[in-house]
């Protein structure tokens, strides 16, 4: 499903800096995985690798079965598409409604309108928003702009699903919602990662975990 090989990434603006190096390891199909460690250790940055907004500068990234070091460039958009991301700071568009925000992965890939909003409702039903679909997102609170952002990520049912600190900006309550949704998805098939500073979250839903410090694995169980 994902696979790193010895994997290292430098920032062309990180002056010569590795800020990964070394990274070894699998995740099965279908399985949830939390990825833990402080704040810079490099977790956002092994998560743009797995979705694919960045290239690894050393080593071998393998996602949903394409090598992307030798993947051509006209089929990272496909890849893309198989992929669900869930970024800390939501990146809702703001002149659009919740519903529009939720279809976007639809619209784009042109699915007909009946089966979109089909497919939209559902989703948002399962966060919890549907009767908010024609509300601004900006009336909405942290937890709901989040289960937004989970909806979208959610909603062309991709393969594998990445979480930048989903819980990060969100009280105890809320964040625990946005958890079971996310085991909820995983237990559908999907194959999870999530980014966490939290060391309370991994104890109330033991998972398997990648801990890294200073851009290195230093356990994987
Ligand atoms: N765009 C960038 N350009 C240069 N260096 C970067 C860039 N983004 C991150 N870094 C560096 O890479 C290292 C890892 O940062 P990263 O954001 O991946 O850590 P993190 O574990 O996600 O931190 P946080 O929990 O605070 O989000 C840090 O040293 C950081 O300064």
């Amino acid at each position: 499903m994902v696979r790193f090989s010895r994997v290292g990434l430098r920032y062309p603006e990180g002056g010569g800096a590795w800020a990964l190096s070394g990274l070894d390891f699998m995740l099965e199909p279908g399985s949830f995985t939390w990825l833990l460690g402080p704040s810079g250790a490099g977790k956002s940055s092994l998560l743009r690798l797995m979705h694919l907004s960045l290239r690894a500068s050393d080593g071998e990234v393998e996602v949903l079965g394409a090598n992307i070091a030798r993947l051509p460039r006209r089929a990272l958009p496909a890849l893309r598409r198989r992929i669900g991301v869930v970024f800390q700071d939501y990146r809702l568009l703001p002149h659009l409604s919740v519903f529009e925000n939720a279809a976007l992965p639809l619209r784009i890939q042109g699915i007909p309108e009946a089966r979109l909003t089909a497919d939209v409702r559902e989703i948002l039903r399962w966060v919890g928003l549907l009767e908010r679909a024609d509300a601004s997102p900006s009336t909405l609170s942290g937890g709901e702009q989040q289960r937004l952002a989970l909806s979208r990520a959610v909603v062309a049912r991709p393969a594998l699903l990445v979480a930048d600190e989903p819980t990060g900006n969100l009280d105890d309550a809320q964040a625990r919602r946005v958890i079971t949704l996310l085991r909820e998805m995983h237990r559908l098939g999907t194959t999870v990662i999530v980014a966490t500073h939290s060391e309370v979250l991994p104890v109330e839903y033991p998972a398997a975990a990648l801990r890294l410090e200073s851009g290195r694995l230093v356990s994987h169980g």
